[in-house]
């Protein structure tokens, strides 16, 4: 793992939370995507080496909207950034670690993602991010 790549933050509202964190950060969020897989609109902001992304759900069936449901807003996964996310994903299996997708899918911000079951990782949901390669 290189880093915390970014904090997944579950929000009801994209729109007010970008000012709410604006307000916080004093900074603007760089970038808004929207990831059809996961039924998700996100908004990221840069703080240091690391970003926060804000994930709203597009869908009733999305995994924010059932985590909201259940739980209200806050802070949903973490992510790491890796440098070979096949080797890292094979490395933790025999570890004993969850993986949720066998195959990575795609993420946010140009990553190839794959989760891990909270049950396995100490109750936290854990994102694992390659940068594509061209
Ligand atoms: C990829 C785009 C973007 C990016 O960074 O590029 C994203 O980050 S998208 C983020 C949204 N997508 C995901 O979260 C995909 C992975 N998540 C899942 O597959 C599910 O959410 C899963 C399997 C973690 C939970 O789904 P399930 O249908 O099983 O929901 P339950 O409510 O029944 O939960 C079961 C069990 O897990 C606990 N749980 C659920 N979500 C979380 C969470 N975010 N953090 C910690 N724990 C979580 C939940 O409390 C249940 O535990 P229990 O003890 O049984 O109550
Ligand atoms: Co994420």
């Amino acid at each position: 793992m290189r880093k915390i790549e970014h904090l997944g933050i579950a929000v009801k509202n994209l729109k007010s939370s970008n000012e709410l964190f604006k307000k916080l950060l004093c900074t603007e969020h760089y970038k808004e995507e929207n990831v059809e897989g996961e039924g998700v609109a996100t908004s990221f902001f840069m703080i240091g080496e690391t970003k926060l992304e804000l994930l709203e759900a597009t869908r009733p069936d999305s995994p924010i909207a059932k985590y909201i449901e259940k739980k209200s807003e806050g802070i949903h996964h973490i992510a790491f950034e890796v440098e070979d996310i096949h080797a890292e994903m094979e490395r933790l299996k025999s570890e004993g670690f969850e993986i949720l997708n066998e195959i990575p899918k795609e993420g946010a911000d140009n990553k190839l993602v794959v989760f891990l079951h909270p049950r396995s990782t100490n109750g936290v949901l854990v994102e694992l991010c390659q940068e594509k390669r061209s």
